[in-house]
């Protein structure tokens, strides 16, 4: 029997005694490209940080059916683009820094952290790489459609840009799984587009499996294999075909990511 990518059971995340994901089982097949519904505080990104290892939680998360030490060993190869990403407006990394940093050893990026206080230039010595590692910088570069963006400023680039150079930092490190944490909220929709074929690519030629939250029910529709609602609990996982026709199920997350696109723009 082949083994899932991801199995997470009774999975239960509180912040301060409230409880933000309660009981959440559900599981990921290798190759699967699962999105993930649910309104703003449904409890998404406590999930993600669970299985990420960077947050407490109750139950059971397995990696490709290893727990444990086996688990954090593979967290590794688990590439993941957060929500947002803000940059200092004087940020001196490039494009090509940021992806770099994907395959950084941890000593070499904690030196890079304190040097980019202080000294800009020992910056450029600190992301120096072999030529191995160039290659995959390039390609991955090129996967994002980035590659002639590689010495512009990070910080000079549209959220959308950002974002696409965040996959590809995970993308060197040739990730057996990606979590995408609405990657895309805020952005115009050519951008979001050119994010959304990027996704489609990674899934279907590269082979990744992906897990991505969003409140773009079409997105959704054109992108993903199969789907997952949660809001704290978890109130459908199953096949996008399944999803799509069950009228009340869709009415319940278009009209909350409704009135929550609504609310983030009354800010
Ligand atoms: N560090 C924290 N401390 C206290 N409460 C938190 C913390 N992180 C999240 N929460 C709360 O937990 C609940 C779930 O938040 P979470 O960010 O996981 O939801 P989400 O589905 O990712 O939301 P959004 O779509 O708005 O990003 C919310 O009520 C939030 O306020």
């Amino acid at each position: 029997m082949p083994v899932n990518a991801l199995d997470v059971e009774n999975v239960s995340v509180s912040h301060n005694g409230v409880l933000a994901v309660n009981k959440i089982s559900f599981n990921v097949q290798e190759g699967d490209l699962l999105g993930i519904v649910g309104p703003n505080g449904a409890g998404k990104t406590s999930l993600f940080r669970a299985i990420l290892g960077l947050q407490n939680y109750h139950g059971k998360i397995k990696l490709f059916g290893y727990e444990g030490n086996q688990y954090t060993t593979l967290l590794s190869m688990v590439g993941y683009v957060p929500q947002k990403v803000n940059f200092e407006p004087n940020f001196p990394a490039t494009v090509y820094d940021v992806v770099a940093m994907g395959i950084l050893s941890k000593k070499k990026l904690v030196k890079g952290a304190a040097l980019i206080q202080d000294c800009g230039c020992c910056w450029n010595r600190i992301f120096a790489t072999s030529s191995k590692d160039s290659e995959k910088i390039e390609e991955a570069l090129k996967i994002v459609g980035l590659e002639s963006f590689k010495d512009r400023r990070i910080s000079e680039l549209s959220g959308g840009e950002q974002q696409r150079a965040f996959i590809a930092k995970s993308l060197v490190k040739e990730p057996l799984l990606m979590i995408l944490d609405e990657p895309v909220t805020g952005v115009d929709m050519d951008v979001q587009n050119k994010f959304y074929s990027v996704l489609r690519k990674i899934n279907k030629e590269n082979k990744i499996t992906i897990v991505w939250s969003s409140h773009d029910l079409t997105a959704i529709s054109d992108l993903a294999t199969r789907v997952a609602c949660m809001n704290r609990e978890l109130f459908f996982h199953g096949e996008k075909e399944e999803f799509f026709a069950n009228k009340d199920m869709l009415k319940t997350y278009s009209e909350s990511a409704m009135q929550m696109h609504m609310h983030k723009h009354d800010l």
